[in-house]
């Protein structure tokens, strides 16, 4: 048996390894012949919906013209930052930058507040988390802000949760789309009606914070096949999208499920996942403002989700070619323009 069963994953890994060396192929298409290709909405989703998501996903960028003003092309807010962890939400915040938004702002705890601005002048750092009067001085700022990231670097402090809750609530109430990641994940855990049938909401979990959400929605850890567990816990939450993320990137709107096996790195430091958030941000901006007419019939929210897991294993496998076992999120960080260029400008 054990002879068998290793010539099969053999043959697997042979037309896995097919599979993807045609799907490169078809990256290398005109982009009008990529786009003539069927886009189904409704049947079975695999490898080929990536080849024809793609060309859309280029389709939101917003073109680069002399009439813009500062802030145009996004200005995205990171809620995250404590005494533990400030690396997270630079690295969301400065990916947001690097994608492409204008203005990024932090909102985090008093103490994490220099810590961040020092690792970049390019931020805007706001030491209000854990202040009393958190939620009112965050939504003084809405109005002014595309989308929020929330969860990066938050910590799990119940006042700090409390607050985070608040914000939230604004940001709903006021339409902003956000992405929610990391401890953000775990507040919805505990409260999964703070999202529930919010359509412009992304949740972006790892492993465990999937797992954990499945329990918390549908009593169950993550059960059956991913796509299955991904579309189904989407449908649970009124069909926010939900991005698992892995070895393959499992994403779902509740209806449609697409997965992302763009190749990565085999490094997993901490840091990828703050990476992939901040794009996001920038890109559900995008794909919202695109219209419908860009986007082809497609949600908005999953093109730009496919964008952003595309992004973030593109700069893993760049940067991983260069620094090998060395490779950090900093690392992955400075090839977001290259590989940004090469997958949606090329
Ligand atoms: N430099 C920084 O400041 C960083 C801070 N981070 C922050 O750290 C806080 C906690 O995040 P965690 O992701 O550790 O969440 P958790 O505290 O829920 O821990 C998850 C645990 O699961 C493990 N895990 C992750 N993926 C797994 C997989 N596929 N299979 C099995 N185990 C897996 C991790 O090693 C970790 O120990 C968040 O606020 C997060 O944003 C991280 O983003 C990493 C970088
Ligand atoms: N086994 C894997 N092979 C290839 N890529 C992976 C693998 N696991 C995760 N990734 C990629 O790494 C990125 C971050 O995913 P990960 O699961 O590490 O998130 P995370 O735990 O939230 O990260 P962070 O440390 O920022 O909190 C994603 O782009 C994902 O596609
Ligand atoms: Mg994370």
């Amino acid at each position: 048996m054990a002879p068998l069963a290793g010539a099969g994953a053999v043959l697997a890994g042979a037309a896995a390894v097919a599979l993807l060396s045609a799907a490169l192929v078809l990256y290398e298409l005109p982009l009008d012949a990529v786009l003539q290709r069927a886009f189904s909405l409704h049947t079975a989703h695999s490898i080929k919906d990536m080849e024809n998501t793609l060309p859309l996903v280029r389709n939101i960028i917003p073109p680069q013209t002399s009439k813009k003003h500062k802030g145009q092309d996004g200005r995205i807010g990171v809620v995250g930052g404590c005494q533990e962890y400030t690396g997270a939400p630079y690295f969301a915040a400065i990916s947001a930058l690097k994608v492409g938004a204008d203005l990024s702002h932090v909102f985090c705890t008093r103490e994490a507040a220099p810590v961040i601005k020092s690792y970049s002048p390019e931020l805007i750092v706001h030491p209000v988390l854990d202040s009393p009067g958190a939620v009112h001085d965050v939504e003084e700022w809405l109005p002014r802000l595309h989308a929020l990231v929330v969860g990066p670097g938050l910590g799990r402090d119940g006042t700090l949760l409390k607050n985070v809750k608040g914000i939230l609530e604004a940001a709903k109430a006021r339409d902003i789309p956000v992405v929610i990641d990391a401890d953000g994940l775990w507040l919805i855990a505990q409260h999964p009606a703070l999202i529930q049938g919010y359509r412009k909401a992304v949740l972006t979990p790892n492993h465990v914070e999937f797992n954990r959400l499945s329990e918390a929605v549908l009593r169950e850890p993550g059960n059956g096949s991913d796509r299955e567990a991904v579309r189904r816990l989407s449908q649970a939450l009124g069909n926010v999208t939900v991005v698992r993320k892995g070895e393959r990137d499992v994403l779902s709107d509740g209806e449609q499920v697409l997965e992302c096996a763009q190749e990565g790195s085999s490094r997993r430091c901490g840091g990828q996942g703050d990476l992939l958030s901040g794009a996001l941000g920038v890109l559900v901006h995008w794909a919202l403002l695109a219209g419908p007419e860009k986007t082809n019939g497609c949600s908005p929210l999953l093109l730009a989700a496919v964008g952003a897991c595309s992004l973030t294993r593109q700069c893993s496998h760049q940067a991983f070619q260069k620094h090998g076992r060395s490779t950090t999120t900093t690392d992955m960080i400075a090839e977001v323009g290259p590989a940004f260029r090469r997958l949606f400008e090329a």
